[in-house]
C-alpha cells in the first residue's frame, strides 16, 4: 500500500505549496493595488528559486520518478511566471503598465496553473489505477508511465525492456491453503518485489499472479542484472503464511523495446520468453534478444553479473510455444 500512500502524501504536500502560492500572489495584488514598499520575494531575480514552491519542486524534480517530465514543466512554467510577475512589479513602480506587461502576466500564471493541473491528473490518474488488493499500479499506468518514460530516454541515450513475471505453482497455493491465504501471497510477494526493485522502477501488477517492469538500461547485460536481482530477491525472502515459511518463485520473460516497436507488442514477446521459462522448469528467467534467441539468464545471485547462457538458445524449442 506505499505506493498510494505516496500518492496521497505527495497531494497533501502539493496544495500546501499551491496554498504558499497563493499567499505570494496576493502579495502582489496588494503591492499593485495599495502600493508600498516592494518585496524582494517578487523583484529578485532569483525570486523563482526562493519561492517556498521552488522547494516542492526540487523534492519531485528527482531523474528517474515516472512524473518527473510533468515536474520539470512545472518548473519552467514556474520561472516564467516569476519573470513576468518581476515585470508587472517593475512597471507598476514605474506607472508604464501596458497591456501586453499584463497579458504577459496573465499568460505566465496560465501556464502555471495548466502545468500543475497536469500532474494533478497524472496524480489523480495513478491514484484511481492501483490494485486495491496489492496496493500496486494497475496496467493503465504501465501504458501512461511507458509514454512519459520514453521521452525521458529519447534524451537520456538509454533504453526500455519489459520485464514480466509469472508467480509458479500459485494455483496450487490456492489449493493447498485458500483463497485469502493467496492473496496474502500475492501481497507479500508484492511488497517483496517492491523492496527489490530500483527506486523508481515500479513493479505493475499486470494480471492474476501476474507482475510487470520497465527497467530502463543502458545494456541487455545491465537489464538481465536487474531481471535476476529481482528474482533471486524474491526467491530469498520466504513468505510468512501462518506459522510456515513459503518460498516463493517466479518465471520471467525480459525483452528489450526494438526500435518503434509498442510496448504491447514487446510485453508479447516477453510473454513468449517466459513461457519458454515456464516449460523448461520454471524459476528462471529468460531473456529474448530483439532476433527472437532465447537465453536462460543463468547466476541469480546478488552482486555477480548474471551470465547470458548461451547453450540454452532453444530457438527450435521455442517456435512449440507460439
Ligand atoms: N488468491 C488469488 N488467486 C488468484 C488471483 N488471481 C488469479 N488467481 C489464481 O491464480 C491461479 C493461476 O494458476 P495457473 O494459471 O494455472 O498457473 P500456476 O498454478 O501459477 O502455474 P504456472 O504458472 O504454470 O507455474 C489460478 O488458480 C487463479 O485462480 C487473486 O487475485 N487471488
Amino acid at each position: 500500500m506505499q505506493m498510494i500512500l505516496n500518492i496521497d502524501n505527495d497531494l497533501i504536500a502539493l496544495n500546501q505549496a499551491i496554498k504558499n502560492h497563493y499567499e505570494w500572489a496576493g502579495k502582489l495584488l496588494e503591492l499593485a493595488l495599495l502600493g508600498g514598499k516592494t518585496d524582494e520575494a517578487i523583484l529578485h531575480p532569483l525570486a523563482h528559486q526562493r519561492c517556498q514552491f521552488s522547494r516542492w519542486i526540487s523534492h519531485n524534480l528527482e531523474e528517474g520518478h515516472p512524473g518527473a517530465e510533468l515536474v520539470s514543466r512545472i518548473y519552467y512554467a514556474h520561472v516564467i511566471m516569476h519573470d513576468r510577475a518581476r515585470d508587472l512589479m517593475q512597471a507598476i513602480m514605474n506607472t508604464a503598465v501596458s497591456p501586453v506587461i499584463l497579458s504577459n502576466y496573465h499568460h505566465a500564471q496560465q501556464l502555471f496553473i495548466n502545468s500543475i493541473d497536469k500532474y494533478k491528473e497524472y496524480l489523480f490518474e495513478s491514484r484511481n489505477h492501483m490494485d486495491t488488493l496489492t496496493g500496486l499500479p494497475l496496467r493503465h499506468l504501465l501504458y501512461s508511465n511507458f509514454a512519459l518514460m520514453q521521452a525521458r530516454n529519447q534524451r537520456a541515450g538509454k533504453r526500455i525492456f519489459v520485464l514480466l513475471m509469472d508467480i509458479d505453482r500459485f494455483k496450487s497455493i490456492n489449493d493447498c491453503w485458500g483463497h485469502n491465504a493467496g492473496d496474502e501471497v500475492l501481497r507479500r510477494v508484492a511488497d517483496i518485489l517492491c523492496s527489490g526493485a530500483r527506486r523508481h522502477e515500479p513493479v505493475y501488477r499486470f494480471g492474476g499472479e501476474e507482475f510487470i517492469m520497465l527497467i530502463e538500461a543502458s545494456s541487455g547485460k545491465e537489464a538481465c542484472q536487474c531481471a535476476a536481482r529481482l528474482c533471486h530477491h524474491l526467491e530469498s525472502n520466504p513468505v510468512e503464511l501462518g506459522a510456515e515459511l513459503l518460498t516463493v518463485t517466479v518465471t520471467g520473460g525480459i525483452v528489450g523495446l526494438k526500435e518503434g516497436e509498442s510496448l504491447h507488442d514487446a510485453i508479447g514477446r516477453a510473454d513468449k520468453a517466459m513461457y519458454h521459462g515456464k516449460n523448461t522448469g520454471r524459476n528462471r528467467c529468460i531473456y529474448m534478444s530483439e532476433t527472437g534467441q532465447l537465453m536462460t539468464l543463468t547466476h541469480q545471485v546478488p552482486g555477480e553479473s548474471p551470465g547470458l547462457d548461451p547453450g540454452a538458445n532453444t530457438n527450435a524449442e521455442f517456435s512449440h510455444h507460439p
